[in-house]
């Protein structure tokens, strides 16, 4: 069986006849689970799009997505929300966290979305957010916490449905270099230990030396960026 994350020939078209926009154009990649994989761009060259049919929020205009050796190109709706809740880890720009939960319900309220919480979910959720340094923030809400902090707790919070498969837009947007390092790192060492295929969209080329493999997009196209000399 395939695992990790396979794009093959995945093209998207926005729009209509002479309207049409092509904003992916045959993108292929193979994502091994414990591989971390960058993606940069400029601005437009279709990282978001990819991300969004990648994470099962967006259907290609042709080729195939294959998650964990699940075919989601043909999924209904249905299908398509039951794989981001239980097979895919999201990390946005901002950390998304809700204003009014303390850090560790922001990680059982993942649980609640995706069914019934189990015996044990609270007690992994603690292993987490200790796992990530946040021990002593597990009654503190959003608003108490630094940039670093908010971020790591959205970390534990994509951890928290054991994903096969991370997707990270820009998740050092909003962080000073300090913490911009501190928080790759531990994305790249979660996805080392828990054996996940992960993909980060950056524009900060620091971060770059924790993936495994660089990819480029330019005008929809994917291509692996030659490794430094
Ligand atoms: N819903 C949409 N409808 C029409 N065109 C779209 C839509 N979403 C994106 N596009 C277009 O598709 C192309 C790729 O956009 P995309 O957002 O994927 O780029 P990006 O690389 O993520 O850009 P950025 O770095 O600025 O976020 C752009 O030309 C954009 O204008």
């Amino acid at each position: 069986m395939t695992t990790g994350l396979q794009i093959s020939k995945v093209s998207k078209y926005y729009g209509e006849g002479s309207n049409r926009l092509t904003a992916l154009d045959k993108v292929s990649i193979k994502v091994e689970p414990g591989e971390f994989v960058a993606l940069v761009g400029p601005s437009g060259s279709g990282k978001s799009t990819f991300l969004s049919i990648a994470g099962a929020l967006l259907q290609a205009s042709e080729g195939e997505v294959r998650l964990n050796g699940q075919c989601i190109s043909e999924f209904s709706d249905k299908e398509l929300s039951r794989i981001r809740l239980q097979e895919i880890g999201f990390m946005m720009q901002s950390s998304n966290l809700v204003p009014y939960l303390n850090v560790l319900d922001q990680l059982l309220l993942v649980k609640k979305m995706s069914g019934k919480m189990k015996a044990g979910d609270k007690a992994f959720a603690v292993k987490l957010l200790e796992e990530l340094g946040l021990g002593a923030k597990l009654a503190s809400f959003p608003e108490e916490l630094s940039g670093g902090e908010k971020q790591r707790t959205a970390i534990a919070r994509a951890l928290m449905n054991h994903p096969n498969v991370i997707l990270a837009d820009e998740p050092t947007a909003s962080l000073d270099t300090k913490r911009a390092h501190e928080v790759v790192n531990l994305i790249s060492q979660q996805v080392k230990t828990r054996r996940i295929a992960a993909i980060m969209v950056t524009h900060d080329e620091r971060m770059l030396d924790y993936c495994d493999r660089v990819y480029h997009m330019e005008d929809g196209k994917l291509k692996l960026a030659e490794p430094a000399k």
